[in-house]
């Protein structure tokens, strides 16, 4: 790990402001100016001290293994589609890259609501290791919510109050199940495991593993290694956030090589995401009244990007 490069992105501690403590005052205001720099400059942070328990995260990914691990006509038996948004997605059907010819080997799991689809005749474990784990991201988004408010000197129930279904029916707020194969001898030139891209919503919430091979791009155009680092939680501004604040947040670009080493290529990667999307009635326009973006409905923005996203 080459240390200049970590240090781009800056490491930022809840402290007294993680799920479980009563936050005072100086917390919220504290939290909320280190976030929204961070957010204004790179557009990434570690999050350390959030009080989600790991063991949660460890219990979604070995039940999600099984899944994973089943043949790809039983998995498509829990396929997702560009409208019902809850389910399995094969390798090479979502581009986030928008080039036809270059492969992304990834499958995921997407889960938008704990009443929605669930292979849980074959992995039965997988529902409720899924909604212990949301029920902690929710109330942690939450908090980072209300905290972004109060650093932007905003109301501070503005977004909690526009984000009030989290997983809810009117909402695309989504845990994603990220399972990237081991990359086989002979793939397609050109091929990633994630195309660069933008995520689609206001904030994402991301656990990887120790595997590495996630980049992001910074302001002089250069690519940055974010080397997971143990025990916290990867955060980023998504599209919605940077129209909304005309720019001042920045959604930035990333993706996640194929591992050049021998040793990390033949392995599974995992990660865990979780995408804060506003509710989907909630109009989306610039905050400081500019005319910088156009306004748009949450639903309008997301459905767009699937559209250009999914090939079916
Ligand atoms: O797996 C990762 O580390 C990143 C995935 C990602 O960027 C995404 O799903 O939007
Ligand atoms: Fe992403």
């Amino acid at each position: 790990m080459c240390p200049s490069k970590i240090k781009r992105i800056p490491i930022i501690d809840m402290g007294l402001i993680g799920l479980g403590c009563e936050p005072t005052k100086e917390e919220w205001q504290r939290f909320g100016k280190e976030i929204c720099t961070a957010f204004s400059d790179i557009g990434f942070l570690y999050l350390r001290g959030h009080g989600i328990n790991l063991d949660l995260v460890a219990d979604v990914e070995t039940t999600s293994n099984k899944f994973f691990s089943l043949d790809e006509n039983i998995k498509n038996r829990f396929a997702r589609g560009i409208t019902d948004i809850q389910g399995f997605t094969p390798p090479n059907r979502e581009k986030l890259t928008v080039d036809a010819n270059r492969h992304e080997i990834r499958e995921s799991y997407d889960v938008t609501s704990m009443d929605g689809k669930f292979p849980d005749e074959i992995v039965p474990a997988l529902r409720p290791a899924v909604k212990a784990l949301a029920d902690s991201f929710i109330s942690l988004s939450s908090r980072i919510l209300e905290a972004m408010a109060v650093g932007l000197d905003l109301e501070r129930n503005f977004f909690t109050s526009t984000h009030k279904e989290l997983c809810g029916k009117n909402n695309a707020t989504c845990l994603r199940l990220l399972h990237y194969p081991p990359v086989p001898p002979n793939i397609p030139e050109g091929s990633i495991r994630c195309g660069s891209h933008t995520d689609y919503g206001t904030l994402t919430l991301l656990f990887q593993d120790t595997m590495g091979g996630l980049e992001v791009r910074d302001r002089n155009d250069e690519w940055v290694e974010a080397t997971p680092v143990k025990g916290t939680i990867l955060v980023n501004v998504g599209d919605i956030l940077q129209f909304w604040t005309s720019d001042k947040l920045k959604a930035t670009v990333h993706r996640v090589l194929i591992p050049s080493e021998e040793t990390k290529a033949r392995v599974t990667r995992r990660s865990t995401v979780f995408f804060v999307h506003p509710d989907d009635s909630v109009l989306i326009k610039p905050l400081d009244g500019s005319e910088q973006y156009q306004p748009i409905t949450a639903k309008e923005h997301v459905m767009k990007r699937f559209q250009e996203t999914y090939q079916y």
